[in-house]
């Protein structure tokens, strides 16, 4: 089995280059079915959900091949088959996304159903709810779905909300099948996550007539075709949160580029809140807490411009270790404290009351044997490993590398002790 071996008590310095977001390529390439002919896609993070999204791709008919580092070819010339199998829905919840795409451009989808995970319950009512509304029958057998519509959808308003706030993924199925409706479509109390924005710049490059994104009301005139188009995505902000935590809790000075700093929200007023110097400059920002005692903060996640819910597990392991009591309310998934009893065990003083981690400064953590039961938990471990006095092991890099491209390379150039290890 390969383990992350990670030696922490040294200060990070220096600067990384954020990678491609992550979900906003899975977006995107989702949205690609429904583009004809060649699409490019440049600054594309190589991680392990964008090879399994291409192996679902690749299933429905299109042609898909990395062509250079970071650049992803994907042929469409037309889908020949509507079916996605189980083995790679689970292997990436992700992929139910393939959903309103196949169904705006083949007529059928049939996927199976996602389930739960270990950040909580996730349902897709609202991604069906976006289906019907738009005309097409929705059915549920032996544990997946079958979406179909006879001739295009048909373009209609709807509402789309969850009892945690707006849904990204639903949003997103909306958008790319409203895309090619017949007649108009708008989305009420859509997200408006940076992440949609990127989607919608594709779509609109490849011909498609999308207005209102990054607001709560998104008008989308439908069109009859979409033209595959080269596109750059969107740095990525969870990963560029995460080394800014990094920094921040190594007491050290790191710097992420290519990435827009405005698209992190929260997390540099929270980190400035703490005591660390924050700069930002173009498309990079500076965390700087050298010989800072940091302070302890609130965190509250909520859908964009809210604070990440994605950025909790790295944001609240650096609380472990900043001066007095910080409340971490998590709003958007329901079980996604797991990490924290990981963290207990490096010599956290952590208490989960309902929706809230209660933790308690604690002046340093210690190196532990540890388990990633998911991918930010992944990132956090890792930021508490650099913070540690002694080595920390961490178990469950399938998770790691889901989400984060060459992170033992990047950790290294700022100067960790960090390796890849076989047990
Ligand atoms: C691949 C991708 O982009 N993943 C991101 C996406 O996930 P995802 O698109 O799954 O997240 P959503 O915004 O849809 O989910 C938000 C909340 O709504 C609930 N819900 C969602 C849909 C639905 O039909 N019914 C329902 O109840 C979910 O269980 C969750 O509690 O946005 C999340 C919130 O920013 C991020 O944490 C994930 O990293
Ligand atoms: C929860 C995440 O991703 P997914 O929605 O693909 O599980 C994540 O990126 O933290």
């Amino acid at each position: 089995m390969e383990l992350l071996r990670v030696k922490g008590g040294q200060p990070l310095h220096g600067e990384i280059q954020a990678s491609g977001s992550k979900n906003s390529v899975l977006a995107i390439m989702c949205a690609v079915l429904l583009c004809d002919g060649e699409t490019i896609l440049e600054n594309v993070p190589e991680l392990s959900d964008v090879n399994t999204l291409m192996q679902i791709l690749e299933e429905t008919g299109l042609k898909c091949e990395w062509i250079a580092a970071n650049t992803v070819r994907i042929q469409n010339d037309g889908i020949t088959n509507s079916e996605v199998s189980e083995d790679l829905v689970r292997k990436m919840r992700a992929s139910f996304s393939v959903l309103g795409p196949l169904l705006a451009k083949s007529g059928k989808a049939m996927i199976p159903l996602p389930g739960g995970c270990v950040i909580g319950a996730r349902p897709v009512d609202q991604h069906l709810k976006a289906m019907r509304s738009l005309g097409a029958t929705v059915t549920m057998t032996e544990g997946a779905v079958t979406a179909e519509s006879t001739g295009r959808l048909k373009g209609s308003a709807m509402f789309l909300g969850t009892r945690y706030g707006a849904t990204v993924g639903g949003t997103n199925a909306a958008i790319s099948a409203g895309a090619l409706a017949e007649g108009t479509t708008m989305i009420y109390n859509a997200a408006r996550e940076p992440e949609i924005v990127d989607l919608v710049m594709f779509l609109n490059k490849a011909g498609a007539r999308i207005r209102g994104v990054g607001t709560d009301i998104i008008t989308i005139e439908g069109v009859e075709s979409l033209k595959g188009v080269r596109y750059s995505v969107m740095g990525d902000r969870i990963e560029s949160g995460t080394y800014l935590c990094a920094g921040a809790i190594t007491r050290g000075r790191v710097t992420v580029s290519n990435i827009a700093p405005q698209t992190l929200a929260g997390l540099p007023s929270l980190l400035f809140d703490m005591g660390c110097d924050i700069t930002m400059e173009g498309d990079s920002i500076t965390v700087d807490a050298t010989n800072r005692e940091l302070r302890a903060t609130n965190v509250i996640t909520f859908a964009y411009p809210g604070f990440a819910t994605d950025l909790q597990p790295a944001m609240l392991t650096l609380l472990t270790t900043a001066k007095g009591i910080s409340y971490v309310k998590e709003t958007v998934f329901d079980a996604r404290f797991g990490f924290t009893q990981e963290l207990t065990r490096m010599g956290a003083d952590i208490k989960i009351s309902g929706d809230t981690a209660i933790v308690n400064g604690v002046e340093t953590l210690n190196g532990a044997r540890v388990l990633a039961s998911d991918l930010r938990a992944a990132g956090a471990l890792i930021v508490a490993g650099l913070a540690s006095q002694g080595s920390t092991t961490i178990e469950g890099l399938q998770y790691l590398d889901r989400g984060y491209e060459s992170p033992v390379e990047k950790f290294k150039s700022l100067g960790a002790q960090i390796d890849r290890v076989q047990s």
